[in-house]
């Protein structure tokens, strides 16, 4: 059978990239969709769309693929939690009250939230670590690029970058561009006497972000309440 997908923020940038992969994807079959705004036509290409305040009357699903916004995540997690469906969560710039309560909910549904869903990244992180417990004293800078609609800053990304580079006992320092159509860049910035590393991953496609949510979506289903990382869905 395969697995009743939810898509949150549907109308988005990356909703839209998530919706144009999954119904080619066999492992899915879309249940519906949800925007804060919906079309006149509600059901498109035999798929429902739901508005925020009509969560309750969205049929059963198994996993909910979310990239809104922070204002919207609230709710879909409660849906979730709820429904006792899994939650694949992209939506970044959550405060820390909602990252605490993403975290108690892991003890009811299977849930993963990353600031990012690219493969690339997720090597990165690692990178960064290791580079930051290398190079003790050096200092680390991290410059995030991306489209002028972006609404966070620093990115997720940026931030979670931030957190491996603590981890290797550096202390980051971040800044932010938001130019024309740019999907996503990372630079991370080890400088010393003289010399200096840059760690730099472009995302070029929103697809990237798109096939590792839907990856984690088949990973999650059917799996015990938990917080779980991209890294576990990797092996
Ligand atoms: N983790 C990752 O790999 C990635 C994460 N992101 C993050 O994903 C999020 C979305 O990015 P992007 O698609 O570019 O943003 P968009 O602004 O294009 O899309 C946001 C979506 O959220 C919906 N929305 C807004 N408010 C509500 C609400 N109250 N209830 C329900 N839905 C709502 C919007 O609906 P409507 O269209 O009707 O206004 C829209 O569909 C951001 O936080 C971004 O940082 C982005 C790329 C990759
Ligand atoms: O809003 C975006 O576009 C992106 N957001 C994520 C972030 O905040 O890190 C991931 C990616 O860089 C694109």
């Amino acid at each position: 059978m395969p697995t009743r997908l939810l898509i949150h923020g549907a109308n988005g940038r990356m909703g839209r990239a998530v919706r144009r992969i999954a119904v080619t994807d066999e492992r899915f079959a879309i249940a519906g969709v949800v925007s804060r705004s919906t079309p006149e036509v509600r059901v498109i290409d035999g798929i429902p769309f739901f508005a925020a305040n009509e969560l309750s009357g969205v049929p059963e699903f198994d996993v909910c693929i979310d990239f809104s916004l922070p204002e919207a995540f609230d709710g879909i997690l409660a849906e979730c939690a709820k429904r006792g469906a899994a939650l694949v969560s992209g939506t970044t710039g959550l405060s820390d009250a909602q990252r605490a309560t993403l975290d108690a909910a892991s003890a009811k549904i299977p849930l993963i939230w990353a600031s990012n869903f690219s493969l690339g990244v997720a090597l990165l992180h690692q990178l960064v670590e290791v580079a930051a417990t290398r190079l003790p004293g050096w200092d680390c800078d991290i410059v995030e690029s991306h489209h002028v609609h972006k609404k966070d800053a620093p990115s997720g990304t940026a931030l979670t970058l931030g957190e491996a580079a603590k981890q290797g006992g550096a202390d980051p320092h971040y800044a932010s561009l938001r130019a024309g159509d740019i999907v996503g860049e990372h630079l991370v910035q080890f400088s010393g006497q003289g010399e200096r590393i840059e760690l730099i991953h472009r995302a070029n496609d929103r697809d990237i972000f798109a096939r590792g949510a839907l990856h984690a979506a088949a990973w999650l289903h059917g799996r015990p309440p938990g917080h779980y990382r991209v890294a576990d869905t990797l092996g």
